[in-house]
């Protein structure tokens, strides 16, 4: 079955086939692999509907999210409500329910707001993956495709649990720039130091704002991050990442933390004088983190208290 035949517009109105619950559609969000994604009314308020084209991916997705709905602490990837099957123009097809992250994609977001949010991301990304190891699990195919920034305050959320798979597996699903079999630098095997290789080359990616071949190899990848400013502070943690030395992503988040305080505060007394400095070399489009978030350079290392206090 393809998603081509998953095909409801806005007004449509579908009913759960043994829960009876009642949506109407929206919009579209998207579509993955598995499925088409609608924003729909519910009872509850909107939701993201998944309607699946293969039963079983969505039942592994489900599995997924209902294991995280009970984990300790805030929700890891969105909140499951219900799952369900629907009968649209007469096929059925397996559907649920979760919460609608109204937000934007993290790359526009970067693009938008500035990269200096890239750090902030990275260590609330790994304090989550950090609580999804503990429990036993990899994310897989991490990716900027499959995260999502939310306002008030801006937070990163994944969303696409397909790929998440049990510790000591293979990892079931994912894209090659993220992934470190296809660098060459280690196996397929499902454990945190998977993930965290994806991480690092999701913050390479956020910062550089583009990918780059693997085929040219590690030493491209390490030139990359030596030659960016932005990328240069944090080369001793994802060197660490890429290569397989962190045994946990909270071994990576202390050090991504000490390297964005160290950073940030070098950062402080630079900027006390720049009453000279022509303002396009100063501040990029969006360079406004610190300034309009915390109002002042004196206030950086609050900055970074504040930041912590997010994402712990
Ligand atoms: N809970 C959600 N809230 C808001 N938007 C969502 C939600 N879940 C998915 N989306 C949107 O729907 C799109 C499709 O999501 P989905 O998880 O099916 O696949 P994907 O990650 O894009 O692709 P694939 O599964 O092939 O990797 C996403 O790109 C996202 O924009």
């Amino acid at each position: 079955m393809k998603n081509a035949s998953i095909n409801l517009t806005p007004g449509d109105v579908v009913r759960g086939k043994w829960h009876q619950g009642v949506y109407r559609v929206m919009r579209r969000l998207g579509e993955g692999a598995t499925g088409v994604v609608y924003l729909v009314e519910s009872a509850e308020g909107p939701v993201a509907m998944k309607i699946g084209n293969a039963a079983a991916s969505i039942t592994s997705e489900v599995n997924v999210l209902q294991h995280f709905s009970k984990a300790p602490g805030d929700q890891l990837g969105p909140a499951l409500y219900v799952s369900d099957d629907v009968n649209i123009q007469g096929e059925t097809y397996a559907f649920y329910t979760m919460e609608y992250m109204d937000g934007a994609p993290v790359l526009s977001f970067l693009e938008a707001r500035g990269r200096e949010w890239a750090p902030i991301f990275l260590v609330q990304l790994l304090g989550d993956l950090d609580r999804l190891h503990q429990a036993g699990w990899v994310f897989g195919d991490l990716k900027p495709d499959n995260l999502m920034i939310t306002e008030r305050p801006p937070r990163i959320r994944w969303f696409d649990v397909g790929g998440t798979t049990l510790q000591g597996r293979a990892v079931k699903e994912f894209t090659e720039f993220y992934d470190r079999g296809t660098w060459g630098l280690g196996d397929r095997k499902a454990e945190p130091a998977y993930d965290l290789f994806a991480a690092a080359m999701v913050f390479i990616h956020m910062i550089n704002g583009e990918r780059f071949t693997h085929r040219d190899g590690v030493e491209l990848l390490e030139r990359k991050i030596f030659s960016h400013p932005r990328l240069r502070v944090y080369q001793p943690a994802l060197k660490r990442a890429l290569h397989g030395k962190y045994r946990d992503a909270q071994m990576m988040r202390k050090d991504m933390m000490a390297l964005y305080a160290k950073a940030t505060s070098k950062e402080a007394p630079s900027r006390k004088t720049t009453t000279h400095t022509p303002r396009k070399q100063r501040r990029k489009k969006g360079g406004k983190l610190v300034d309009a978030a915390l109002g002042g350079s004196f206030l950086l290392l609050a900055s970074v208290l504040y930041w912590i206090g997010q994402v712990m």
